[in-house]
């Protein structure tokens, strides 16, 4: 394909193979000592770009090196990168997709040490932290000082106003003192009543109180999370039936607003806002973020002009009651609410919605674990019958499978900090030896959530499903799917609460079973848990396709 003659000499443009100088337009355009000029250039920019990088790679690794350290590992392209989750495996240059999930704990066993740097050459020269060692992660947890956030990190979260996760210092300090209210034993009850009317409403108007077939479990999971916390945060009653409609004034359903705007938050950051016109598929995620700022607002709205205000004390009712101080004036700006609702729905309705149809689908697949949990929710408020929110704390299997779903699939599968200052961390292995690795400043560090939990050190067995072994004595600094200290998930018990609740009013009821279908009838229980259990990382660990069959006990 290269055109033989470049060399600008008069006589040469007739032996060009592929056109006249009449027909090539680039010719036309760029003369071609030009055009050698400007490759020269480029490769030469590109040269000394390569040779920078090489130095400051090789900068970043001195500064990491010790000789009692666990030694580092090099990507060319960084794991945290964008470009490095769309492209394959490729060793020393890119970990690839799903590498976390897919890795496990692999890497530290092959490193030998729970804890490593991964040095990386773009988007920067930089070093990472690693960490899948417990007490390593239960020290950078428990000092938010030391090891904050890095909320460079989570702009995408801050697409409607700053908020309690995509904050630090005493900005988070306010927002967390504001939502703490909010998740007092007062409002877990109320989750749990709420959560039982949603599945009554469930059964009864959309299942008809009969046996019914799911394709996708996470057909009912999500909406079932998502009204749980638009009635016990927001005070929003969604039914099955009226969630349907359009409101008067909007072109979307909440529902879907919310849906597409945490499926596709990514695309929104880095697709420019004149570019999001393009493609049809674009233009409705646009929509939906435009929808659901006006439904947010709108609730703001209306609490604000309600005749009387209701003494309250959901989330919304102690952000409403931030906003405004004792003479009407504006404590909390408008964006301040909307960045705060919208970041507790989505808190409050993926990671959730995600895991109970995991949590089916290990029910389905591990029947003796099903009829276990059955059997406990009968002996506490008899056969058939819905056990309340005080007979929580008797319903420890049900709790045992959700955690065991949590470390075996944790929604969250890595959560970022960084190092305030030049320091060093001890990190270990299967020998019980100890590594020290420098820390300099402002390392990014990743706490290896799916490492830690699949790492032997802790867990016996670590790829089986066996709730049994959070009954007694179980490693609680080896399981971290809320995270840990200060900054840990502040909606655990909303979480659980609501989790045992749906849980305890499905199986009283149903026996849950994977559909079955002729395409997979010769499978073995190993290829039928893979395809059951089958996950994708997206903004959380999501199910890629649960079909369960509920049938009437
Ligand atoms: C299975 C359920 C859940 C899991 C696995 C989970 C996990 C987590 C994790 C790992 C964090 C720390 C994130 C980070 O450091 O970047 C977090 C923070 C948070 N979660 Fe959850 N979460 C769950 C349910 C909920 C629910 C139901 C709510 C609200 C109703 C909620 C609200 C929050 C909030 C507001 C934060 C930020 C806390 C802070 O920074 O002070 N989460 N969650």
């Amino acid at each position: 394909m290269s055109p033989t003659v470049t060399h600008g000499h008069p006589g040469g443009r007739e032996k060009m193979g592929w056109g006249s100088r009449l027909t090539d337009p680039i010719s036309i355009i760029i003369p071609p000592v030009a055009m050698h000029t400007a490759i020269i250039l480029v490769l030469s920019v590109i040269a000394v770009f390569v040779i920078q990088r090489f130095l400051d790679v090789r900068r970043v690794i001195r500064t990491i090196t010790h000789s009692r350290s666990s030694g580092h590992r090099f990507f060319a392209l960084s794991p945290a990168s964008f470009l490095s989750r769309r492209v394959p495996h490729i060793p020393g240059i890119a970990k690839g997709r799903n590498a976390l999930m897919r890795l496990k704990h692999r890497e530290f066993q092959e490193v030998g040490w729970d804890g490593f740097m991964v040095v990386s050459a773009w988007p920067r020269a930089e070093a990472a932290l690693t960490l899948a060692d417990a007490s390593t992660i239960k020290e950078v947890t428990s000092s938010r000082a030391r090891f904050p956030k890095p909320v460079h990190r989570y702009k995408f979260l801050q697409l409607f106003g700053g908020n309690i996760v995509a904050s630090e210092g005493d900005e988070w300090k306010r927002y967390r003192k504001i939502a703490a209210p909010a998740f007092s034993e007062r409002n877990n009850k109320l989750v749990w009543d709420e959560t039982v009317l949603i599945m009554e409403d469930l059964f009864k108007n959309v299942w008809h109180d009969e046996s019914v077939t799911l394709d996708h479990a996470l057909d009912i999971t999500l909406p079932i999370a998502l009204f749980v916390i638009g009635v016990a945060g927001f005070g929003r009653r969604v039914s099955w039936q009226d969630d349907v409609g359009i409101p008067a004034g909007h072109q979307m359903a909440f529902k879907e607003a919310l849906h597409e705007v945490s499926t596709h938050i990514i695309l929104k950051v880095v697709v420019p806002e004149w570019a999001l016109g393009l493609r049809k598929s674009w233009r409705k995620v646009a929509l939906a973020f435009k929808e659901l700022n006006q439904y947010m607002l709108e609730m703001v709205q209306a609490r604000r002009t309600a005749e009387k205000k209701d003494e309250r004390y959901d989330l919304f009712s102690s952000l409403m009651d931030a906003s405004e101080g004792d003479h009407g004036e504006a404590l909390l700006k408008d964006s301040d609410l909307t960045g705060n609702i919208f970041i507790f729905l989505l808190a409050g309705h993926e990671t959730t919605g995600h895991t109970l149809c995991f949590t089916l689908g290990y029910l389905a697949l591990y029947p003796d674990v099903q009829e276990r949990l059955y059997q406990e929710i009968s002996r506490v408020s008899g056969p058939g019958s819905m056990p309340t929110y005080e007979d929580m704390n008797q319903l420890s299997w049900a709790m045992a499978v959700f955690y065991e779903t949590l470390r075996l699939l944790p929604p969250v599968v890595a959560i970022p900090k960084e190092s305030a200052e030049d320091t060093t961390l001890t990190v270990g292995n299967l020998q019980e030896e100890k590594a020290t690795i420098v820390v300099p400043k402002d390392t990014q560090i990743v706490l290896h959530v799916y490492a830690l939990h699949h790492n032997p050190r802790y867990w016996e067995d670590p790829l089986s499903f066996k709730p049994e072994r959070f009954l007694g004595d179980w490693p609680r600094d080896a399981f971290i799917p809320f995270s840990a200290g200060p900054r840990a998930c502040i909606g655990r018990k909303f979480f659980e609460t609501e989790a045992i609740a749906i849980m305890c009013a499905i199986i009283s009821k149903y026996k849950v079973e994977v559909k079955e279908e002729p395409e997979f009838a010769n499978e073995t229980f190993e290829e039928r848990r893979a395809r059951v259990l089958g996950s994708k990382s997206g903004l959380t660990t999501t199910p890629i396709r649960v079909p369960l069959a509920f049938k009437r006990r």
